[in-house]
């Protein structure tokens, strides 16, 4: 676990490439991506390769209106605009792939023992599919992802977690998914196989990290409508220019007016979006999160609640049996054979625990198991036991014992109901333990808050979310350990239901809900909430209703979903403006001096006192280019988001990036025209 460590994954095998290495091809694939098919998934840019070329043609027309040296000049750098834009996504997405590739390179040429008729055919992994199951021994690698249907073994997870200490896996239980590329290192599994080939998660996150195959999320769709709106405006705004020039009996060139175009679109972000979006999924790969969408990451940016379930998510989760208390009138030896009975068949961690503890204590007669009629531990009834020669043996949780045997909550022994208060106040979990419809006694389950987690909710109340712990657990138990945890509110004895339902509720109060667990029994609540965190070594069933999965298994590490989601949000926003505040400025820089000379009174406004016509025009393309080289680190690495709330975060930004947009054209457009002059280039 790491919970104090939640950036470990930066160390792990998926620590990233060095940005030198990812530039040389990120420079070639700049070039693959002219492709006309692909330039199209973003539209600013596909405008700005068109305007490239009809600027590229109007380069032989003998009397376009400008010296053939400077149309050239205009289109090369018209060219540049589009590299630069496809440069910015091939960096992104070689990020995310040189991980993803360290990550398939563990997984290339294993084979695996695959089950046919009564015996085991060797196979490769690759040919494996849904539903197969395999058999996985000591020493061998998970041929892929899975859950075990049979056996217990350690399984050595570094591959994907860089954490050595081997974990349990078993068949049963919470912690029956196994992923593919990790070993084996005692014992056998038996593993059913729940990915096809290419739909695996590692699949899943390789398609996030690639510009081509990647889903635009609905924010980015969005964003794509408003730049072709502004586009078209801007298009007109250009068209309308011409008009103006006749009238006063001058004639803009046409090279000039494409240039002014590319200058006036959003280009910037039109060039970075698709960057910005793929950077936000590497960074979350880098903390060993495995998204399968990309609107899940932008959900967790703007979430109002975290749901989160108790047991092996805020606490450890091996709940230890650690002590039994009798009812009035029942001895130890009936107490304990009835727990052993009721505990013998049940695969459970706390099943399991109770017997160990019995047989650490007692010389007890173990009846044999195919004996016992078994009732395995469900969520909904919160109950586990079995029958045996005509007698019912079960345990449960108090108030789901209580009604089986028909009793009201003040029937329950005094003296016992003081022990089971007291073992709920020290925040462990009390069971009671019944035989054939007597009341025997209760079992003490311990648990352990994992540390550092109050400090991590505080944080997360601070960014404005509201934890609230979901838990199948009783009301005092729940409270012990909600007081314990630092979380704002609690639910106790919950059923899958009911946790479904409590999403239900805060979803229709206009708010996104985000949900952490591991259970079988919190899978439906994991599908239903916005963002739904499963822990990696918890249930197949959880992995597949979540969108993201943390390979760490840390609850706490939605806190940097949150941060990441909301630094995708704010980026991409903070960009925009940035933007379209370029533009509007760029137009303002480049018209006083483009009109100039036909409308004398508008030298009032010739603020910059650029060189000339062709100098304003052709600095204003180069500064148009180069801002989105100067803008790549910040789309990669992200706005850095503190703990402040989302009003907050956007004035801060609006006025940061708003007033820097106005800003930066007339610097960098007046430096480049004095350098262009310097250097005789116009
Ligand atoms: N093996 C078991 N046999 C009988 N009762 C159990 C067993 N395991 C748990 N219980 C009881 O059932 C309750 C619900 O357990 P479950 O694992 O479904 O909780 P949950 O809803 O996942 O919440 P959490 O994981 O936060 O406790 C427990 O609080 C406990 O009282
Ligand atoms: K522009
Ligand atoms: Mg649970």
């Amino acid at each position: 676990m790491n919970a104090q460590n939640p950036l470990h994954g930066a160390q792990a095998p998926l620590a990233g490439t060095s940005f030198a290495a990812l530039c040389a091809p990120a420079l070639r694939q700049a070039f693959v991506k002219l492709d006309p098919r692909r330039l199209w998934r973003a539209p600013v840019m596909a405008v700005v390769a068109l305007t490239a070329t009809l600027t590229s043609l109007l380069c032989a027309v003998p009397d376009s209106g400008v010296s053939t040296g400077l149309a050239l000049q205009i289109a090369l750098w018209l060219w540049f605009t589009v590299l630069f834009a496809n440069f910015a996504e091939a960096l992104a997405e070689g990020r995310g792939r040189a991980r993803a590739d360290s990550l398939r390179a563990g997984g290339r040429g294993l084979m695996a023992r695959r089950r046919a008729g009564d015996g085991y055919e060797t196979v490769a992994a690759a040919a494996l599919r849904r539903g197969d199951v395999v058999r996985v021994q000591a020493g061998e690698s998970i041929p892929g992802d899975g859950e075990v249907i049979d056996g217990v073994a350690a399984v050595n997870e570094a591959a994907i977690t860089g954490e050595s200490a081997p974990v349990i896996r078993a068949a049963g239980g919470d912690r029956s998914a196994v992923t593919g590329n990790t070993q084996v290192v005692s014992d056998w599994l038996l593993v059913r196989i729940t990915a096809n080939p290419g739909e695996s998660t590692l699949d899943r996150m390789i398609a996030l990290v690639e510009g081509a195959k990647r889903q635009k999320t609905p924010n980015e769709v969005a964003l794509d409508i408003l730049l072709i709106g502004l586009t078209l405006i801007f298009l007109v705004v250009v068209a309308t220019l011409q008009p103006f020039a006749r009238f006063a009996g001058g004639d803009l060139p046409l090279v000039y007016l494409a240039a002014l175009l590319v200058t006036l679109i959003p280009t910037t972000i039109g060039g970075l979006l698709s960057a910005i979006g793929i950077a936000g999924m590497d960074r979350l790969v880098r903390l060993n999160v495995i998204a399968k969408s990309g609107r899940a990451v932008e959900a967790a940016g703007d979430v109002h609640v975290l749901m989160l379930d108790k047991t092996g998510t805020i606490t450890f989760g091996n709940r230890r049996c650690s002590a039994m208390v009798k009812a009035p009138g029942v001895t130890t030896p009936a107490l304990a054979e009835a727990a052993l009975i009721a505990s013998l068949a049940d695969e459970t961690p706390e099943g399991t625990s109770i017997v160990d503890y019995l047989k650490g204590l007692h010389t007890l007669q173990a009846p044999p198991r195919e004996d016992l009629d078994v009732v395995p531990f469900s969520a909904e009834t919160r109950l586990s036991g079995a029958d045996w020669r005509g007698a019912r043996y079960r345990k449960g949780a108090v108030d789901a014992v209580l009604a089986y045997l028909h009793l009201g909550r003040d029937e329950l022994p005094a003296p016992l109901a003081r022990e089971v208060e007291k073992i709920a106040q020290s925040g462990g979990t009390p069971l009671l333990v019944a035989a054939d419809g007597q009341l025997l006694g209760a079992i003490h389950l311990k648990d352990v808050v994992k540390p550092g987690i109050r400090e991590r909710f505080g944080e997360l109340r601070r960014m404005g979310i509201r934890t609230v712990m979901v838990t199948g657990d009783n009301p005092l138990t729940a409270a012990a350990i909600a007081a314990e945890a630092g979380v704002d509110d609690v639910i106790a004895e919950a059923t899958p239901e009911k946790k479904l339902a409590r999403i239900r509720q805060e979803q229709a109060e206009g708010k996104l809900v985000a949900m952490c667990g591991d259970g079988a029994n919190d899978a439906p609540a994991l599908a239903q909430a916005d963002v739904g965190l499963a822990m990696n070594d918890g249930t197949q069933a959880a992995r597949e209703a979540a969108n993201l999965v943390d390979l760490d298994s840390d609850p706490t590490k939605l806190l940097d979903v949150v941060r990441v989601g909301k630094e995708l949000l704010v980026t991409r926003g903070a960009l925009t403006t940035f933007s379209v505040a370029n533009d509007v400025a760029k137009y303002f820089a480049i018209l006083p001096a483009l009109f100039a000379g036909l409308y004398p009174q508008l030298g009032a406004l010739d603020l910059m006192r650029l060189h000339s016509p062709q100098s304003a025009i052709l600095s204003a393309i180069v500064f148009n280019a180069l801002i989105i080289v100067v803008l790549i680190p910040l789309a990669l690495r992200g706005v850095r988001v503190q703990a402040l709330d989302a009003a907050r975060l956007l004035r801060r930004n609006l006025l940061i990036y708003g007033v820097g947009g106005l800003v930066a054209p007339f610097l960098g457009i007046k430096l480049i025209d004095l350098l262009l002059t310097a250097v005789g280039l116009v």
